[in-house]
């Protein structure tokens, strides 16, 4: 049972091992990751838990690529040779029963230089699937050669792994994930932030909450300075998923030991310190076995002083113990995460798929029509307010468009002040010029229309102005409608579709255009002074009389009571001249008797003094204006909507789909146009991979 647990996650691992590795996965296996200074005895503690020497050796950053080690037990065969069965019974007795370990072992085992016919450990390597490395070297040969593939010869790093299994007798079901040593100085060509390179390497395997991080030091060299361990702290500061290894143990000085350190007095790990000994320089040089330095490691331990009345507590065998019943307790409490984990993912890929849409496409033609159809029925509904994603954060489509009628265009007619044009000079030069060579009785009325004409033309400014608003609030709806992911899938229709739409668009804004500036037109034609809500002109004389001689309540001095008002002089002759809607103000008007006949100035204005009839005329007609124009600014807030309604934003609606089906579909470059995307492909093609993987992943965590 415990073994099948981590074969599953090694199954896990397999199956996962094409998106990338560590980092990029989405599923965070648990896997027992090795860090630690260059030269702490990293690879060293690897080789004596598989018991082989098969990981490159060399100076400087020899670990360039993460190395996931998954080591399978495989009892052999009954039909394997005798010998065999019983040395491989007795290794994992080694590694299994402390007890049993002190067995005689002499001559019994020859795993180094091992020939191919001894069949019954090997290696094999995700990336060359099928292929049985039965010869070590060939191992690390292949482990050197896949390094360089990757990250080129140049001691460069990559964070893709390389997953290397070893099926052995002689191992625990472990899997570990051999790192990149942490460095300070680059040599050779290396790059000058290899230091940095490295730890991002290292942090982004063992920041996963699901790591378990063997930390390897030197027991020769302080523990508190130790790189890996400091690492280690600043994903896991508590140290509850941190176990250290203290390697070198044999070169301490004398009198020296870890007692400290396994006490957890130095530095506390939950899962404790382990010492080791692993061969030195020299026997390496000399070609010792691990066999031998396993047996050495292990006197050492039982003969030393420190640590004889704890030594099954120390040594490789020991330390590979404890990772297996440490992976196992992790991968036991972090299953049932990891399978829901595999669901959502699979389920989010899933999904993403179903909205990629099917691979096998339907005809071109219909892929046109109902991408037409789609498109017209999301604009029509964005235009009636029916927008599936109504946002709570900003109005969008009709709502814009209203915005767009009442705020802005309405103020801008409303902030139209005629009088910041009309000067009180030019009303009285007007009015001199419209009575013309022969003076009229009814000038006022004229120099009223001629004004107000004059003045309404600046409509058409603020109207045509709000044609390009909505023209660019019906793009922005385009917009909005075509950059929703379904439409990425044809982009040469939604470029079309997209084009054809602006062009409409463009087409219907030239009557529209027309349009506005007619009502605008219509408006300067035909003043109508019989509008009910115009200011009547004896009404405005009646206030400007009031403005101009603010009524004095005299009081009788007898009886201390109002007298009875009179008409101000200065009113009588406007009143008695007065018949018709502007009687003839002019009728008196100041002609300037000229002796000699001069020519007149090339610039002729009225000009002098207003005399009082003159100021009281500029007053009426101002007051008649700002009445008139009034009455124009509510009609061209209410109209010009109107005129866009109909000329632009419902013809738009009623007409896009018909246009669009005219211009793209039936047409020879159809096939063109529904080209499917090259990233919606590749996308597809990710999520299938993806799905499928996770499909694989889903079947083996189902068994557990
Ligand atoms: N005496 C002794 N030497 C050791 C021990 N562990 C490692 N060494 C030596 O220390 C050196 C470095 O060991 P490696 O196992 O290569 O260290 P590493 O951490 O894998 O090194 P890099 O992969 O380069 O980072 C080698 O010469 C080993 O022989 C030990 O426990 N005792």
């Amino acid at each position: 049972m415990d073994e099948h647990l981590i074969s599953t996650i090694n199954k896990l691992q397999d199956a996962l091992a094409p998106l990338g590795g560590g980092s990029q996965s989405p599923i965070d296996l648990p896997q027992i990751t090795v860090v630690g200074s260059q030269s702490s005895g990293k690879s060293s503690v690897l080789e004596n838990i598989v018991g082989r020497d098969f990981l490159p050796r060399g100076t400087g950053i020899v670990t360039r690529r993460p190395l996931v080690l998954q080591l399978i037990n495989r009892r052999p065969k009954k039909s394997e040779h005798a010998k065999v069965n019983q040395t491989a019974n007795e290794l994992i007795d080694l590694n299994i029963n402390d007890d049993d370990k002190k067995k005689d072992e002499s001559g019994k085992h020859q795993n180094e230089g091992q020939s191919e016919d001894n069949k019954e450990e090997w290696g094999e390597f995700l990336h060359l699937p099928g292929k049985k490395f039965y010869n070590f070297d060939e191992i690390r040969k292949e482990i050197v050669k896949e390094t360089d593939k990757v990250t080129g010869a140049n001691s460069g790093i990559s964070s893709v792994p390389i997953n290397l299994r070893i099926y052995s007798p002689h191992v625990l079901t472990l899997t570990l994930v051999d790192l990149p040593g942490l460095t300070k100085v680059p040599v050779g060509d290396q790059p000058p932030d290899i230091e940095r390179q490295i730890k991002d390497m290292l942090l982004k395997y063992i920041s996963k909450p699901n790591a378990i991080i063997l930390s390897v030091n030197a027991a020769n060299t302080d523990l508190a300075n130790s790189d890996g361990l400091k690492l280690a702290r600043e994903v896991d500061p508590e140290g509850t998923r941190t176990i250290g290894v203290l390697t070198k143990v044999d070169l301490m000085d004398q009198g020296t030991d870890v007692i400290d350190i396994l006490a957890g007095r130095v530095i506390p790990l939950r899962y404790g310190y382990i010492p080791v000994i692993n061969r030195g320089q020299k026997d390496i040089e000399h070609k010792k076995t691990i066999r031998e330095a396993l047996e050495n490691e292990r006197k050492f331990f039982e003969n030393h002083p420190s640590y004889s009345s704890k030594a099954h507590y120390c040594g490789t065998p020991y330390l590979a113990k404890k990772l297996n019943s440490i992976l196992l307790h992790h991968i036991r409490q972090t299953l049932p995460e990891i399978k829901a984990k595999i669901e959502a993912t699979l389920k989010k890929y899933q999904n993403e798929l179903i909205n990629l849409g099917p691979e096998t496409m339907d005809s071109a033609s219909s892929v046109v029509l109902s991408m037409i159809t789609d498109f017209s029925n999301e604009y029509a509904g964005i235009l009636d307010g029916e927008a599936k994603e109504l946002s709570s954060q900003e109005l969008s489509g009709g709502a814009r468009i209203s915005y767009v009628f009442h705020e802005t265009f309405k103020n801008g007619v409303d902030s139209l002040d005629p009088f910041d044009q009309i000067k009180d000079s030019d009303i009285r030069t007007i009015m001199y010029n419209s009575s013309g060579s022969a003076p009229s009785l009814f000038v006022g009325t004229e120099a009223f229309e001629v004004l107000v004409k004059q003045q309404i033309r600046r409509f058409e400014e603020p109207s045509l102005r709000l044609v390009t608003l909505v023209f660019d609030e019906l793009v922005r709806m385009l917009k909005q409608i075509i950059s929703q992911p379904k439409y990425s899938r044809y982009p040469a229709l939604r470029e079309a579709i997209s084009n054809q739409f602006i062009q409409f668009l463009k087409d219907a804004t030239i009557p529209t255009n027309e349009f506005v500036v007619d009502i605008i037109k219509a408006e300067q034609t035909y003043i109508n002074t019989a509008h009910p809500d115009l200011l009547k002109g004896s009404q405005a004389m009646v206030m400007v009389e009031e403005k101009l001689h603010p009524r004095q309540v005299a009081v009788d001095p007898k009886t201390g009571k109002p007298l009875p008002t009179q008409p101000s002089s200065s009113k009588a002759p406007v009143m008695e001249e007065k018949s018709g809607f502007f009687g003839g103000f002019f009728s008196t008007k100041n002609k300037k008797k000229l002796a000699a006949l001069e020519s007149p100035p090339p610039v002729l204005k009225a000009t002098g003094q207003m005399t009082e009839r003159e100021t009281m005329e500029t007053e009426v007609i101002k007051l008649l204006i700002s009445s008139y124009f009034s009455i124009v600014k509510r009609t061209i807030a209410d109209i010009i909507p109107k005129a866009l309604m109909l000329k632009l934003i419902v013809k738009s609606k009623t007409d896009i789909q018909k246009v669009l089906l005219e211009k793209l579909y039936g047409k020879q470059d159809i096939e063109e146009l529904t080209k499917e995307n090259d990233i919606t492909i590749q996308r597809r093609k990710e999520c299938k991979k993806m799905v499928e993987i996770l499909r694989n992943a889903s079947q083996i965590v189902s068994s557990v």
